[in-house]
């Protein structure tokens, strides 16, 4: 990886939820590759907005698969965070632009999200994968460099798209409450809604490309030191060919963006006043999955809980779901919430 980030050539490191293997991509020239043919084998990592999805092709690459050693890592509870009034009051301003354009009827939900900088108390970054890896086991753990996007990590709970052949798997996930031990979670209605939303657009879209679409009940499932309400969702493509379509209906999901999708996602970019870049994004695995060498395979994640790393200092980007209900000052205790993933392996 030192090597890599060296020479300036991109990569990928990453480990499956529950996975006990790490798997790292090594592109073997410096060139900036895009994906333009969605039947290629390779790593994709795809900003918010746009369509230049970075690609580290398989042909281009070396690719080794490691086993992940116990060490024992405990993640350290981080140190409460120092809240920045000013940006404190900038999100709930947000918030508040969000409830008032939910309430006039043009939005069913929209995500609000912002990023903010925390120091690397190590110089080794590698050390800082190896502590995602070691506290996040059932979550997508990576870190990736290119030079066209620079170097990010992340552990993210959210699978866009996992598909074999013509089946396909989806989740729909929303609501956000703290992981409390020996407590079942009790959802609001406002959690709960939001989340229906979620899973009534992804059925909704999956519609025209696919047959035979189940659903598991909501469920409560839990990501580090929060918890999430999450409906599985598999189906099968009417034609394997079909995956391009059903990536760019699904992405980006209403878990991040917001409904209707379009006009969501242009509330975002005209009302948040950072650039998410590929925060909100989706990265994973291409048409094989690396680890077994089998063909036909893709496993794409939502790009959450994640951060871009620059020098000593990460930048941290956390958002969540607003309703009609939503309360600024809640959802700004939210995302420091969230923002705990990662502090805490910093
Ligand atoms: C947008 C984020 O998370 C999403 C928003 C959630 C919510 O609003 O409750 C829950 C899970 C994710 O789908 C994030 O973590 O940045």
């Amino acid at each position: 990886m030192q090597n890599q980030l060296q020479e300036q050539r991109p990569f990928a490191v990453y480990s499956k939820p529950g996975s006990a293997t790490v798997t790292g991509i090594f592109q073997t020239n410096i060139e900036e590759y895009y994906l333009t043919d969605f039947t290629k084998q390779g790593f994709v990592f795809a900003p918010f907005e746009g369509d230049k999805y970075l690609f580290i092709p398989m042909q281009e690459s070396d690719v080794i698969t490691v086993t992940i050693e116990a060490n024992g890592f405990a993640p350290a509870e981080p140190q409460p965070v120092a809240i920045n009034p000013e940006s404190k009051l900038g999100f709930e301003d947000l918030v508040a632009r969000c409830v008032t354009a939910i309430k006039t009827g043009a939005f069913g939900k929209l995500v609000a999200s912002r990023s903010e900088m925390a120091q690397l108390s190590v110089t080794d970054i590698t050390k800082v994968y190896q502590n995602l890896l070691y506290a996040y086991p059932n979550a997508f753990k990576y870190m990736f460099f290119h030079p066209a996007s620079g170097l990010w990590m992340g552990a993210t709970p959210e699978q866009l798209l996992k598909a074999q052949n013509h089946t396909i798997h989806t989740v729909a996930l929303a609501g956000t409450q703290l992981y409390k031990e020996d407590e079942e979670a009790v959802w609001e209605n406002k959690e709960k809604e939001e989340q229906q939303f979620v899973t009534d657009f992804i059925l909704n879209e999956l519609k025209d490309y696919t047959n035979q679409i189940t659903t598991t009940q909501p469920y409560t499932f839990r990501a580090g030191n929060i918890v999430h309400i999450k409906t599985d969702i598999s189906a099968e493509l009417k034609e394997a060919s079909l995956l391009k379509e059903v990536l760019q209906t699904l992405h980006p999901t209403p878990a991040v963006c917001g409904l209707p999708k379009t006009k969501a996602k242009q509330f975002i970019l005209d009302n948040e006043d950072y650039n998410r870049e590929y925060y909100s994004g989706f990265l994973g695995e291409l048409n094989r999955d690396f680890a077994t060498g089998k063909q036909a395979q893709t496993d794409l994640f939502v790009n959450l809980r994640c951060m871009k790393i620059n020098g000593n200092v990460a930048q941290l980007f956390i958002g969540c779901g607003i309703t009609k209900d939503s309360n600024p000052e809640k959802e700004f205790i939210e995302t420091v919430n969230k923002s705990m993933t990662m502090r805490r392996v910093l």
